[in-house]
């Protein structure tokens, strides 16, 4: 479809100019420096035609976009007993809240808030030390995106381990419940560094493919996952993957999506094509602000949506 690289081009053309109404995520300090101007928009349709423009092959962290990563990588290690950990339903709080966890007997709501990402780190984990668990991510999302230039930014990591007090509350607090099988330091190890894997919009893409495709990499044939499978990850990332921003996430762009606090966004257009936004300033609820219009104006204009066309 030709018209869709234009389409990429003037809804990059259009806001543009809003890049800087956002605000950049600045708790974690080495992402506080990333120019709020960045833009960058990739689309690959299920053929493996790439239709992109701005910054798409600019590498960027991708912190909790990762969390669709881990997961698939823990659903198949565990199958469904990984849902024994982590619950499924939407939080209704900020990505990093704690509230929950005491009334709940530290069982985090879902996979895609902080509290849940972390249990998944700890099963990913499982019977590895953490250098071999980081390992595994690495290698598993190299092999999502067929490239294996792609790689964790080893600053970004330091960064977050050293300020990164709330998670440590988190993941502390689910120790207290007995709910991470190991210590505390090895499981906030591999979530930081799975937190860092830098990637631009266009390797971000193509990690994403096989969501929009039934479970099945069109471009390389790898099965990733089952079909069945695919569809669920596409369900929690449409009721949970932009946090208690999820219900107007549906309701303005009505795709899967998973948003991390570097202002990058994937979204899945099952049966046609995955897409990824970056741009760093953030939106009230920590999701990228220019990236949500971006994707609302690509699924207005395209008819995308999983609630009808
Ligand atoms: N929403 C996010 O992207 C949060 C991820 C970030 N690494 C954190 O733990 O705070």
């Amino acid at each position: 479809m030709a018209d869709l690289q234009a389409l990429v081009e003037e809804i990059h053309h259009t806001l543009k100019p809003r890049t800087g109404e956002g605000k950049v995520a600045d708790y974690i300090p080495s992402l506080a420096r990333v120019d709020p101007n960045k833009f960058g928009i990739a689309i690959i349709d299920l053929n493996g035609t790439v239709y992109k423009t701005g910054d798409c092959d600019e590498a960027f962290s991708i912190q909790s976009v990762s969390k669709v990563f881990t997961l698939t990588l823990a659903l198949g290690k565990h199958g469904e007993t990984t849902w024994n950990r982590v619950g499924r339903e939407p939080s209704g709080s900020a990505f990093n809240s704690i509230v929950q966890l005491e009334h709940e007997h530290g069982k985090p709501r879902n996979p895609f808030i902080n509290a849940g990402a972390i249990v998944i780190s700890d099963s990913v984990l499982a019977g590895h030390t953490p250098r071999e668990a980081i390992g595994e991510i690495v290698r598993f999302v190299q092999y999502l995106a067929d490239d294996p230039t792609i790689a964790i930014d080893p600053e970004v990591a330091r960064s977050e381990a050293a300020t990164g007090f709330r998670n440590m509350a988190l993941a502390n607090f689910m120790k207290s419940y007995g709910k991470l099988q190991h210590p505390v330091d090895h499981v906030l190890g591999v979530y930081f560094h799975q937190c860092a894997l830098a990637m631009s919009c266009t390797q971000l893409a193509r990690a994403g493919l096989f969501l929009a495709a039934n479970g099945k990499n069109p471009i390389t044939g790898h099965t990733v996952v089952s079909s069945q499978r695919a569809r669920r990850i596409n369900a929690l990332m449409l009721t949970c993957g932009h946090y208690d921003g999820s219900g107007d996430f549906a309701y303005h762009v009505g795709l899967p999506g998973k948003s991390g606090v570097g202002g990058g966004i994937m979204a899945v257009a099952p049966g046609k094509a995955s897409v990824a936004v970056w741009s760093p300033g953030l939106n009230q609820n920590g999701n990228s602000l220019v990236g949500s219009l971006a994707l609302e104006m690509l699924a207005n204009k395209t008819g995308w949506s999983v609630f009808g066309g």
